[in-house]
């Protein structure tokens, strides 16, 4: 990964000036010296509770060892070859964005099929963090079961009890990009979990959802399969129920990322030609990355929202 990251920065004809990042052409070099200083302001702010946890991480040495995968190894690669535009402006923003992170774990939620592991594996790949999925390692919890056969044999309040586990173990890593199961964001105990790091919302329209769903089939996602019709229909009235009732729940991530902002921001008529990539690229460059306080983070959501909207790019 630092190899393919060196080789697209040696690449004279695909250098990406700050200016370009942004969207826009002008002022380089004032953009520049605007990001410097906001660096250097950002870096002076910086709290010792985010300092990296490397020696608890090495003490620990438990099964997160092997559960949790280098994104080198993940079918993400695709993604990266051939190297495009998208590739490489992920590439730089990561560049810009990692000194904030300062080693913090990101959390991606959002409803199911909202493309967190997707996304996910993009985002560790680029960031050389490690990936890890809550389901994966519930499953590895409970040796010779599914999450559909978890829900089955022993309930979803045990299911429960073990993602808030594995939740609390990945917590005390860093350096991860968390894939969380769909309804992980339900259970309070979960946020304390989550909030040692960084949770960014996929919010995906619920239609999109369903297609994606109905496109491999419910049979492993428990809480969807119960309807009857067909797979679209079925998908689409479960996700909605669901998601009326945990909206409020996604809501307290640290940043949101609408695929429905980026189309728009893009000048797409729909939202299913947004690339994981491009996602990755939303996520790495919200301003919530930057902030240190929820409560800043949110302010700094609503405020670039609102310019969004105002300022498309
Ligand atoms: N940006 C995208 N555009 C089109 N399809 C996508 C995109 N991201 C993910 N998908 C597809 O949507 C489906 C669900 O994606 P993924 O498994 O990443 O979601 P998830 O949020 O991890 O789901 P779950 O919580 O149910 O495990 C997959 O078939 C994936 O290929
Ligand atoms: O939305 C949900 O509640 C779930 C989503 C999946 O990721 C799994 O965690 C499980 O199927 C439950």
């Amino acid at each position: 990964m630092a190899a393919k990251i060196a080789y697209a920065m040696q690449l004279p004809a695909t250098r990406i000036e700050p200016a370009n990042l942004t969207g826009k052409p002008s002022g380089s070099l004032r953009v520049t010296r605007r990001l410097k200083e906001w660096k250097r302001q950002q870096l002076l702010l910086i709290s010792p509770e985010f300092q990296p946890n490397r020696v608890l991480n090495r003490q620990r040495g438990d099964s997160l060892e092997v559960s949790c995968s280098p994104a080198s190894v993940l079918e993400s690669e695709s993604f990266y070859a051939p190297l495009d535009d998208e590739s490489l402006i992920l590439m730089k923003k990561m560049e810009l964005v990692e000194p904030y992170l300062r080693g913090r774990n990101i959390y991606l939620v959002g409803m199911m099929g909202s493309g967190k592991t997707t996304v996910g594996k993009v985002l560790s790949q680029a960031l050389d963090y490690l990936f890890c999925d809550s389901d994966a390692l519930v499953e590895e919890e409970v040796p010779g079961h599914s999450v559909a056969s978890i829900f089955e044999r022993f309930g979803e309040d045990y299911f429960r009890h073990k993602e808030s586990n594995a939740l609390q173990r990945l917590s005390l890593r860093n350096r991860l990009v968390v894939s969380t199961g769909g309804g992980a964001v339900t259970q309070d105990i979960n946020w304390k979990y989550m909030n040692t790091g960084i949770s960014v919302w996929i919010d995906v329209p619920l239609e999109e959802l369903a297609n994606r769903i109905a496109a491999v089939g419910t049979h492993s996602r428990p809480l969807l399969h119960q309807e009857s019709g067909d797979p679209y229909t079925k998908a689409l009235t479960r996700l909605s129920a669901l998601f009326e009732e945990r909206h409020k729940d996604y809501r307290k991530a640290t940043a949101r990322v609408s695929l429905e902002n980026i189309a728009a921001k893009l000048g797409h008529g729909d939202v299913s030609n947004i690339t994981p990539v491009r996602i990755a690229i939303e996520v790495v460059f919200h301003p919530s990355l930057f902030m240190f306080s929820h409560v800043l983070s949110s302010c700094a959501q609503v405020v670039f929202e609102a310019v969004s909207r105002l300022f498309p790019c």
